[in-house]
């Protein structure tokens, strides 16, 4: 007998379907990505944590699931919600179901419910938050755990997610390796990039990495001291989950780097720089999640195919005098990108290191070379 699960909303409406993962109760806002594949990407990107995710596609888990393709240790998401889990795996790399990892990492599934009846009414009402149960309490009290559940707001999410120390980034490891075992000294010339973690996803110090950077991982909460005693040639800002309004820290301490060195943030990090430089951000209504998002590059006329992830963005009308536009979304006009007028310092509200999506943007890591080199981007 299937265990059956329920997905309740806040607006008082309730999902019935099939319990696939771990059994238990959350509570999360209820968002949806529009990408046909890379589900085990999205599982493992920390930027959801605090978020129950819904996947528009309707069949989700046919080539399984890896130790590989994933972008943090595990996944940060509260609950996961489909149409369909299919019914076989098969891929020569996958070594585990969907169901299966979804077990191992105690994330609650749903399955079976009519995503698109749920997707329409969070793009009519906006992201709301729900609660995602496979115990047998009844609709109503699931609608009034929706309500009293507490909203992303206001909330710093980023520290639950952040790495417990400093760390290198080592691909021929494929791990983390702590900054004391890895020793200080820059190894050779290659320039040295320090990141501040705010739960960045993997794929962003492979591609730091392949550039032939040097990569330090800092907590996203370190001070710019800290910072500026590793020596960095160059900051970079990664992405992370919920408002980037509660973390004054993170703002605090970007503030004071960003005229010492070539900067580049990322989503979370595009909010961060842009609020540190006297910006402001606000919520989307149902925000941006998906692999086939349009961006077009003021700056050369082109328009590339992105992979996003985000429900705040920065307010246009409160940029600051000393950023400028560079990056604009098409489906909604919304600021995708910012640099800063004078000094070597930009970021993008989307994802450049993809995982999984188009590669178009890839060119912004050149750019960040670049500006690590001196030489113009
Ligand atoms: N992927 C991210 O870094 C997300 C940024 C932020 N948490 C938002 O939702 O807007």
């Amino acid at each position: 007998m299937p265990i059956t699960a329920k997905l309740a909303l806040e607006d008082g409406s309730v999902f019935p379907g099939q319990a696939f993962g771990a059994e238990g109760e959350v509570t999360g806002e209820v968002v949806f990505n529009t990408a046909m594949t890379g589900y085990q990407e999205i599982l493992t990107d920390p930027s959801y944590a605090g978020q129950i995710v819904t996947m528009t596609y309707p069949e989700i888990g046919n080539y399984g699931t890896n130790t590989v393709d994933v972008e943090h240790h595990r996944p940060s998401l509260s609950g996961f919600v489909i149409r369909s889990e299919s019914r076989i795996h098969s891929n020569y790399r996958s070594e585990a179901a969907l169901s299966d990892f979804l077990k191992q990492n105690n994330i609650i599934g749903i399955s079976g419910i009519d995503t698109r009846a749920l997707v329409r009414r969070i793009r009519i009402e906006g992201a709301m938050r729900g609660v995602l149960s496979t115990t047998d309490l009844d609709d109503a009290s699931l609608v009034a755990k929706a309500k009293a559940s507490e909203s992303l707001v206001g909330r710093d999410l980023a520290k639950t997610v952040m790495p417990a120390q400093g760390v290198q980034w080592d691909d021929q490891l494929h791990e983390w390796i702590t900054v004391d075992e890895a020793g200080q000294q820059p190894s050779g010339d290659q320039p040295h990039v320090v990141c501040m973690d705010f739960g960045m996803k993997w794929n962003i110090p492979r591609h730091l990495r392949s550039r032939g950077n040097r990569v330090t991982i800092v907590r996203g909460d370190v001070s710019a001291d800290e910072i500026l005693a590793l020596k960095p040639d160059g900051l970079f800002i990664s992405n992370g989950p919920g408002d980037p309004e509660p973390l004054s820290y993170a703002k605090q301490t970007i503030s004071e780097l960003v005229d010492k060195m070539p900067v580049f943030g990322i989503c979370l990090g595009h909010q961060l720089l842009s609020l540190a430089c006297g910006a402001q951000t606000y919520k989307l209504k149902f925000g941006h999640r998906g692999v086939n998002q349009p961006v077009l590059d003021l700056t050369t006329g082109k328009v590339e195919i992105t992979t996003q992830n985000h429900g705040f963005a920065v307010d246009e009308k409160s940029l600051p005098d000393c950023l400028e536009i560079t990056h604009r979304h098409l489906n909604d006009d919304t600021v995708a990108g910012v640099r800063h007028k004078t000094l070597p310092a930009f970021s993008v509200q989307y994802h450049p290191e993809a995982s999984s999506g188009p590669h178009d943007s890839h060119y912004l890591f050149e750019r960040f070379q670049s500006s690590l080199s001196g030489s113009p981007a």
